[in-house]
């Protein structure tokens, strides 16, 4: 699904040749600092990288549409912002924002259902807790239905029970829709358990 080569990023990456498999769940592994998440902004184009080349379904990534781009290959930040309002409103602004129509099979009930939220969607968001706004906004990734999902490590603010509970749901998720998914942990536990492939980076380069 993306092949990289001779990848360049500033002094902060550097990829010789990889490969991420559709369908699979990949675990990028590393220490503090060393390239995780500027990996993980390269595979949506976010950022562009200096030298080198990216490919997306055998295409130049940065030659692919955007507008495709953004709704195929979605990121769930470290730190995910919530929209002030209700639930119900951030699932509508989501919709706005992004141009994307709730799916037929998809409405925000059952999405709050699936991150197990117990909230109403007419509650107010902003008294959800970390681990809650966390869930809210991996529900609001299952409404964009991408194909495939980069799960940035949700912040240390979160308690190891509530960070699994969250890669549970994301990993279930992508297994029973037949999506990629990308995620960062520092965790080789984490790795262990649920992924396919491991991707070691250290010092903004792929060790392992
Ligand atoms: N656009 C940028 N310009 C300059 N430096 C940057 C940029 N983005 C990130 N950095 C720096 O590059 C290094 C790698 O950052 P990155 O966020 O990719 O690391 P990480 O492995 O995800 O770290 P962590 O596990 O702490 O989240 C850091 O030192 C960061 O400060």
């Amino acid at each position: 699904m993306f092949k990289l080569k001779d990848v360049k990023f500033k002094n902060i990456l550097n990829v010789e040749d990889i490969e991420l498999e559709e369908k699979m769940i990949t675990a990028i592994l590393g220490s503090s600092g060393g390239g995780k998440t500027t990996f993980l902004k390269l595979l949506n184009n976010m950022i562009t990288a200096d030298q080198g080349i990216i490919k997306y379904k055998g295409e130049e990534i940065e030659n692919y549409d955007p507008v495709k781009l953004r709704r195929e290959v979605v990121m769930l930040p470290q730190d995910p912002k919530i929209f002030k309002g209700t639930i119900k409103e951030n699932f509508e602004l989501t919709e706005e924002i992004t141009g994307n129509k709730a799916s037929k099979n998809l409405n925000y009930n059952d999405l709050l259902k699936k991150v197990s939220l117990t909230q109403n969607i007419d509650d107010s968001a902003d008294n959800l807790s970390g681990g809650e706004k966390q869930r809210l906004a991996l529900a609001r990734v299952m409404l964009l239905e991408p194909k495939v999902l980069l799960l940035d490590e949700p912040s240390s603010s979160l308690d190891k029970i509530t960070e699994e509970k969250i890669i549970n749901m994301v990993v279930d998720y992508a297994k029973e829709n037949n999506r990629t998914l990308i995620m960062v942990t520092h965790s080789p536990e984490i790795a262990k358990k649920f992924a396919d492939k491991i991707i070691n980076i250290e010092n903004g380069e792929i060790v392992d």
